[in-house]
């Protein structure tokens, strides 16, 4: 049989996280040693200070309290160096995590987006990367010391008395097992009765929904039967939890006051045979006391550990997601082109064997105006979509002045390359920083202007704050026509070369309409313009329409030349821009 491979914990993955933090760690770690050092010296003082307090030795009690005094606030001191530095390794773990999985994220292919759901990507980068910080805060600021605590404490223990240590270690465990089972046992209890609780709560949202029926089937007998059957179940999770709580407390007491027992059963025994003397036997106990805390912590820390590895598995399921569309390795920028573009025997699709482009060549030449038409589905948008690489073909090329996007960087291509999509996508920020989208840095004087090409400095003075006024919750409101000259605002801004306008279908009204259109006409200027065209005008004015239909250009040519051909271009125009 082949031997089964170990399966590699999650958290490897967070290795190299951690180990940058490595610094912050290692003087944590120090604190760590001090505070966990003073645990004995601790013990070991108060044992010393009860025996002084029997023999009723006042002053020397004093003198000890004092140093135990200055004991306590270098431990306390070590404890505060501990926790602040292992939490803030901790939070920068969690931060970085957070950054390059949302780096990661935007280099994944429009293709993923397009299957992910926002609310679980959100989760996962959100809720996920936090437990993972708690989890890693946890583990050094809880469990390490915890630990740590543990063997020490233990073996100063067994320095004191080792048989009295070999009981303790024997029964103690044991113990713990039982308490860890009264805890899972009610945990369980509590999920039944949590889920029993929605069970009633749905059947009285469907009672009191459907009161008619009941009413009208004379059904409410059979409705009191049901809901009482269940609360009975109810009932019994209940009683059933509480049942074990009262048993459990007992239970614990006595077991609890039986090691006390067999403590002192021991202890006596060694101390009458001369292993202990009775100021150890109190900083035993004391020691003994000091296990309960990082007993405790482990075992909740180890549960923790548990379900938060669910956390680290989806968050690094992201990571592992390859790009998709992927710069190669040698990629150049792409210099400033004139904007003469290129499709050579392209053929796309989303899914295997479901072409949505066949073979699509395709020459404009700088400033040349190319409107698409076609009905839909018919791959304008994906056509159009391969210019910036938001996919790549499966075959053929595309070249810009010559080059293949495929060996350009993808910056360089895409900020050459300007869109205005049908519907404009405002982010929260003021205006002007919508219109400058994506600039770190933006002279308003340029914002400005662009505005006015896109002429949209008229409405945005109107408001009371200009261009910083708020856009997204609880700030302006834009209409359709005034989102839309925003974006052809970002576009003037970016100047590029080469535009992709993704035409609105919906209806503005005919002032906007024509502020749109004029926009539009002057951001195109001598540009390359590849235009998914819904209006006449844009068709008509174009040096050349292209009409899709399954994926091929089955025409191409002016307006009036397409018409005159009397085909598919005629039949669209006749079905669509007749107005
Ligand atoms: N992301 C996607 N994943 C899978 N299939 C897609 C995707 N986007 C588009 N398609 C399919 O590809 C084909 C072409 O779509 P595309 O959006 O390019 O057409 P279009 O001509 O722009 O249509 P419309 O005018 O309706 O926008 C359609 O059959 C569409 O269902």
């Amino acid at each position: 049989m082949a031997p089964r491979a170990k399966p590699r914990s999650k958290y490897l993955n967070l290795a190299p996280y951690v180990r940058e933090q490595w610094r912050t760690i290692f003087y944590a770690l120090l604190c760590t040693l001090v505070f966990t050092a003073f645990w004995p010296i601790l013990a070991w003082l108060s044992g010393q200070m009860l025996s002084l307090l029997v023999q009723g030795k006042v002053l020397e009690l004093a003198q000890l309290a004092a140093i135990t005094i200055a004991g306590f606030v270098i431990h306390k001191l070590g404890q505060y160096g501990q926790d602040s530095l292992m939490s803030k390794a901790a939070l920068e773990v969690a931060l970085k995590l957070r950054v390059e999985t949302y780096r990661h994220l935007q280099q994944l292919s429009l293709a993923y987006f397009e299957k992910a759901q926002t609310g679980d990507l959100t989760y996962r980068l959100t809720e996920d990367v936090d437990r993972i910080g708690e989890v890693v805060k946890k583990l050094f600021q809880d469990f390490i010391p915890s630990i740590l605590q543990l063997v020490v404490v233990i073996t100063y223990m067994v320095y004191l008395n080792w048989q009295l240590t070999l009981t303790m270690l024997i029964i103690v465990p044991a113990f713990a097992v039982l308490v860890g089972w009264f805890g899972d046992r009610m945990l369980q209890y509590s999920r039944t009765s949590q889920n029993l609780v929605s069970d009633l709560s749905s059947q009285l949202t469907e009672v009191f929904g459907g009161i008619r029926l009941i009413r009208a089937f004379a059904a409410e007998d059979y409705a009191v039967e049901r809901f009482r059957a269940e609360s009975q179940r109810h009932y019994e999770a209940k009683y059933r939890a509480a049942w074990l709580l009262a048993v459990q407390y007992p239970v614990i007491g006595l077991l609890y006051a039986g090691i006390i027992l067999v403590l002192f059963l021991v202890g006596s025994w060694q101390i009458s045979t001369g292993n202990l003397t009775g100021a150890d036997f109190a900083s035993y106990v004391t020691a003994g006391l000091l296990l309960i805390d990082p007993i405790t912590h482990t075992t909740e820390n180890y549960n923790l550990f548990k379900e938060a590895e669910a956390s680290v598995d989806r968050v690094f399921e992201l990571t592992a997601i390859a790009p998709g569309v992927e710069e190669a390795p040698d990629a150049r920028p792409l210099p400033a082109v004139t904007g003469k573009v290129e499709y050579r025997h392209v053929s796309f699709q989303y899914k295997p064997d479901e072409p949505v482009l066949q073979d699509i060549n395709l020459l404009a030449k700088p400033g040349e105006k190319i409107a698409l038409v076609g009905s839909s589905g018919a791959g304008k948008t994906t056509l159009v979509n391969l210019l910036p690489r938001f996919y790549d073909p499966q075959a053929g090329q595309i070249l810009i002045d010559g080059e293949d996007i495929a060996t350009v960087t993808l910056k360089s291509l895409r900020r050459q390359i300007g869109i205005v999509p049908q519907e404009t996508v405002l982010f929260s920020g003021t205006i002007a920083e919508n219109i400058a989208f994506g600039q770190k840095e933006f002279d308003l004087a340029a914002v400005e202007a662009a505005a006015k090409a896109a002429n949209a400095h008229d409405f945005i003075t109107q408001f009371s704050q200009g261009y910083y006024a708020w856009v997204g919750e609880r700030g302006v409101n834009l209409s359709g026509g005034q989102r839309q000259r925003i974006a052809i605002a970002r576009a003037v801004l970016l100047d590029p070369r080469i535009l992709i306008l993704d035409e609105a279908t919906s209806a503005l009204d005919s002032e906007s309409e024509n502020l749109v259109q004029e926009a539009l006409e002057r951001l195109m200027g001598d540009r390359t313009a590849f235009i998914i065209a819904h209006r006449l005008a844009t068709v008509r004015n174009a040096d050349r329409i292209l009409v899709l239909e399954k994926g091929h250009i089955v025409e191409s040519g002016t307006h009036e030349e397409l018409l005159a051909r009397g085909d598919r271009y005629a039949y669209l125009h006749s079905q669509q821009f007749q107005a």
